[in-house]
C-alpha cells in the first residue's frame, strides 16, 4: 500500500497530489463550510479539563496467591481535555480499549468509584457538581435496553410519562410525535420493538428508540456510547449523519464511534482520537489532516483518513519491538499536539469559557417528575402491558405449576384411608413435594424474566426517570395476580383429583399455604438479584436456601424435637417450618385412618388410628398454632419486599458515581 510509510512510522514527504486531493474533501466539509455553521454565541458549551483516571489493580489472577497479593495502579485515562460548543458534533475514536467509554461514563458522571478521578468537566463555564450530571447529560448506551413487546411509539409515550408530569397526555403524545418524526421513526410507530426469539424493527432503528427516548427530555449534550456498533455500514453512516443533524438543533453531540466510513470524515465537526488513555488529537476535521500530515503522515488518496490515523496512534502489543516503536510514535504525536497552536486554542477556549464573568446556566434535561405513587403506576402498566402480550411467558407462568401438578397426580394416582396402603406416606409425600418445589417455579419465572427488566431500570434509573426499588415494586405488583391465578390452577387440580382431605375451607386453606412459597420463590430470587450481577449464582443460592429450609424448617427429614437446638432456633427463620405445620394440619387434622382388611394382628403403622395423632406427634400443639402459624408465614412476604426495597437502594447507591 502506498500509505504503508504512515503506518511503519517513517515519515515522508507524501505525494503532495494526494494531500491536495485529500485537502479539497475536508476543507469543504470544516465546520465554517455553510454544512457547519458555527454559531457566533454558542448556547452551551461543554470542556472537559485535565481529567485522569486511576484505578489500582491485582497484578495476577486470585489462584496465584503472590501475585494477587500485589496491586498495581493503571492509568486509564491521561490528562484528557477538550472543549465543544452546540451545534458540534465530536466524534471520539481509537483502538478497542483506548478509553472511550471510559471517558464518556466520566463526562456524564458515571464512572464507579472504584478509581481515582481527578479533572474538571464543565458546563458553560460551571463546575458540575454530584448531582447535576445525570440531570444534564442524556446517555444512550452501547447496547439498547428496551422491552421487547412494546411498540414504539408505546416506549416512547411510557419514557415520556416517567419524565414530564406538567404535560397533559394530548402534550406528550405530541412530544413523542415529534420526537419520533425527529429521528424518522414515524414509519415504525406502531411495530414492536422485537427480541431475540420474534423479529421487530431493525438493529438501526432500535439504535434510533433508543436515541428518541433521551431526546424526550430535551437535553443539551448527548453522549452515546458506540451506536454504530453492530449495524451495516449504510444503516452506521444514516445514524452518524441523524446524529450530526441533531447537533445542529443547537445541541452537543459526542459519539465514540469504531471504524467510519470515510464519507462521515465531512460529517463531524470535531474529531478526537484516543490511544492508551490519552487524547492523542482532537480538533476540526481539517486541521486533523494538516496536523498529520505536517508531522510526515499523509493520507494517501482513496483511504479512509479514520483508519490510517487511527492506526497510526494505535500501539501494537502483538510484540514487544513493534510495542516500543507503536507507543513512541504514539508519544511524538500526543506530544507534538500537545505543542500545536490547536491544543492551545483548546485551553484558551476552556479558560476563557471558564472565565466568563456572566456565564449561561448550566441547561438541565426537562423533568418534572410525578410522584412515587405515579411512577409506579407508569411501571406497572408497561411491565403489564410488555407480559400480556408474550404468549409463552403468560403460558409458562400460568402453566408450570400445573404440569408440575399433573406430574405428582399421575404418580400418586388416588389417596387411600387405608395405612398400610400408604395413607401417611402419600400425603406426606404431597406436602413435602408442594412446599418444597412451588419456590423452584417463583425462582425460574424470576430468573427468566427479570435481568432484561433489571438492565432496564438500570439504564433508567441513571438516566434519573425512577428508583430501581420501585421498579422492583412494580414487577413484585404485576406478577401477584399471575401467581395467585397459578397456583391455584395448580392446587384446584392436585387438590380434588388426589382426594385430600374434601372440604372447601381446607383446599382453600392449601391453596393460600402453597401460594407463598411459590410467591416467596420468586421475591427471594428479586432480592438477590438486586445485590448479585449473575442471574446464575442467584439460582444456586435460592436453589440452596430452599434445600436448606426444607430440612431444617419442614420436620419431614428429621422430627423438629430431635434437632439440636440451633437448627430449631434456624428453624424459626424458615417459612417451611410454619407451611409444613400449616398444611399437615390442614390434610391430617379429624382425618381417620383404617388399617388394613384383616381384623387381628395389626401391622405396626396402625398403632395411629387418625390424623391428629400424625400432628401430635411430629407437631406437637400445631393445632393451637393455626392461625399464628398462617400469620408467620404470610409476614415472610412483606418482609421480603423490604429486603427488596433495601436490596435495590444498594444497587441504587453502588451503580452510581
Ligand atoms: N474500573 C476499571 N477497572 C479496571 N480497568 C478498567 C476499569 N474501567 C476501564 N478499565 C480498562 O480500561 C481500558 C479502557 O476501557 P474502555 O471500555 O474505556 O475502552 P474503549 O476504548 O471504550 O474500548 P472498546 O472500544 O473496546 O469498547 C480497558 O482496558 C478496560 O479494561
Amino acid at each position: 500500500m502506498n500509505g504503508s510509510h504512515s503506518l511503519t512510522g517513517e515519515r515522508s514527504q507524501g505525494d503532495a497530489r494526494f494531500k491536495e486531493s485529500f485537502k479539497l474533501v475536508s476543507e469543504k466539509t470544516t465546520p465554517h463550510s455553510p454544512a457547519h455553521p458555527e454559531p457566533i454565541l454558542p448556547s452551551c458549551s461543554l470542556s472537559v479539563s485535565q481529567v485522569s483516571y486511576t484505578v489500582s489493580e491485582r497484578v495476577g489472577p486470585w489462584w496465584d496467591l503472590p501475585s494477587y497479593k500485589k496491586r498495581w495502579t493503571r492509568k486509564i485515562l491521561s490528562d484528557v481535555s477538550f472543549h465543544v460548543d452546540s451545534g458540534q458534533i465530536l466524534g471520539i475514536l481509537g483502538n478497542s480499549g483506548s478509553g472511550k467509554t471510559t471517558l464518556l461514563d466520566v463526562i456524564s458522571g458515571r464512572i464507579g468509584n472504584t478509581g481515582t478521578l481527578l479533572g474538571e468537566v464543565y458546563v458553560n463555564g460551571r463546575k458540575l457538581k454530584q448531582e447535576q450530571f445525570q440531570d444534564c447529560f442524556s446517555y444512550v448506551l452501547q447496547s439498547d435496553n428496551l422491552l421487547s413487546y412494546l411498540t414504539v411509539e408505546e416506549t416512547l409515550t411510557f419514557i415520556a410519562q416517567l419524565a414530564l408530569r406538567r404535560h397533559s397526555a394530548e402534550a406528550i403524545r405530541k412530544k413523542v410525535r415529534m420526537v419520533m418524526a425527529e429521528l424518522s421513526l414515524g414509519h415504525v410507530a406502531h411495530s414492536v420493538i422485537g427480541g431475540r426469539v420474534f423479529p421487530g424493527i431493525s438493529g438501526g432503528e432500535r439504535r434510533r428508540v433508543s436515541i428518541a427516548s433521551q431526546l424526550l427530555q430535551d437535553p443539551k449534550v448527548i453522549l452515546l456510547d458506540e451506536p454504530t456498533t453492530g449495524l451495516d455500514s449504510m444503516t452506521a453512516n444514516q445514524i452518524v449523519v441523524l446524529l450530526a443533524n441533531l447537533a445542529k438543533r443547537d445541541r452537543i453531540v459526542i459519539v465514540t464511534i469504531h471504524q467510519p466510513r470515510s464519507e462521515l470524515f465531512r460529517v463531524f465537526s470535531r474529531i478526537a482520537i484516543m490511544s492508551q488513555g490519552e487524547l492523542v488529537f482532537c480538533g476540526q476535521p481539517g486541521e486533523m489532516v494538516d496536523f498529520f500530515s505536517e508531522q510526515g503522515y499523509e493520507c494517501p488518496e482513496y483511504c479512509n483518513p479514520f483508519d490510517i490515523y487511527v492506526d497510526l496512534t494505535s500501539v501494537d502489543t502483538r510484540c514487544s519491538e513493534r510495542e516500543s516503536a507503536t507507543y513512541s510514535r504514539m508519544q511524538d504525536i500526543t506530544l507534538a499536539y500537545h505543542s500545536s497552536g490547536i491544543y492551545r486554542r483548546m485551553l484558551d477556549r476552556i479558560e476563557e469559557t471558564c472565565q466568563l464573568t456572566d456565564k449561561p446556566c448550566i441547561p438541565f434535561k426537562s423533568k418534572e417528575s410525578p410522584s412515587g405513587l405515579s411512577k409506579l403506576g407508569v411501571l406497572l402498566r408497561r411491565t403489564v402491558r410488555n407480559l400480556s402480550r408474550d404468549r409463552m411467558g403468560v403460558i409458562m407462568r400460568l402453566s408450570q405449576n400445573l404440569i408440575y401438578g399433573l406430574f405428582v397426580a399421575f404418580f400418586v394416582m388416588k389417596l387411600d384411608n387405608d395405612i398400610t396402603k400408604g395413607a401417611v406416606q402419600d400425603r406426606i409425600g404431597i406436602i413435602y413435594q408442594s412446599m418444597g418445589a412451588s419456590p423452584y417455579t417463583g425462582m425460574l419465572n424470576a430468573v427468566a424474566l427479570f435481568p432484561a427488566l433489571r438492565a432496564i431500570s438500570d439504564q433508567e434509573s441513571k438516566d434519573g426517570l425512577y428508583h430501581k426499588w420501585q421498579m422492583f415494586l412494580a414487577y413484585i405488583l404485576h406478577i401477584l395476580p399471575f401467581s395467585i391465578i397459578s397456583v391455584f390452577i395448580f392446587s384446584s387440580f392436585l387438590y380434588w383429583t388426589v382426594g385430600m382431605y374434601p372440604e372447601v375451607n381446607r383446599f382453600l386453606c392449601f391453596s393460600g399455604v402453597i401460594m407463598v412459597p411459590h410467591i416467596t420463590g420468586e421475591l427471594l430470587t428479586l432480592v438477590l438479584m438486586g445485590v448479585v450481577q449473575d442471574p446464575n449464582m442467584v439460582n444456586t443460592g435460592v436453589a440452596l436456601l430452599n434445600v436448606a429450609g426444607i430440612m431444617v424448617g419442614s420436620g419431614f427429614l428429621r422430627s423438629n424435637q430431635q434437632m439440636p437446638t440451633v437448627f430449631k432456633m434456624l428453624s424459626y427463620l424458615t417459612f417451611q417450618k410454619y407451611g409444613s405445620e400449616l398444611l399437615i394440619v390442614t390434610e391430617f387434622h379429624g382425618l381417620n385412618f383404617t388399617c388394613g382388611d384383616t381384623p387381628g394382628n395389626l401391622p405396626e403403622p396402625c398403632i395411629m388410628g387418625n390424623g391428629d395423632d400424625i400432628i401430635e406427634q411430629g407437631y406437637p400443639g400445631a393445632l393451637s398454632r393455626y392461625t399464628l402459624d398462617f400469620i408467620m408465614l404470610y409476614s415472610f412476604l412483606p418482609a421480603l419486599v423490604l429486603l427488596g426495597v433495601i436490596s435495590y437502594k444498594i444497587r441504587d447507591r453502588f451503580n452510581r458515581r
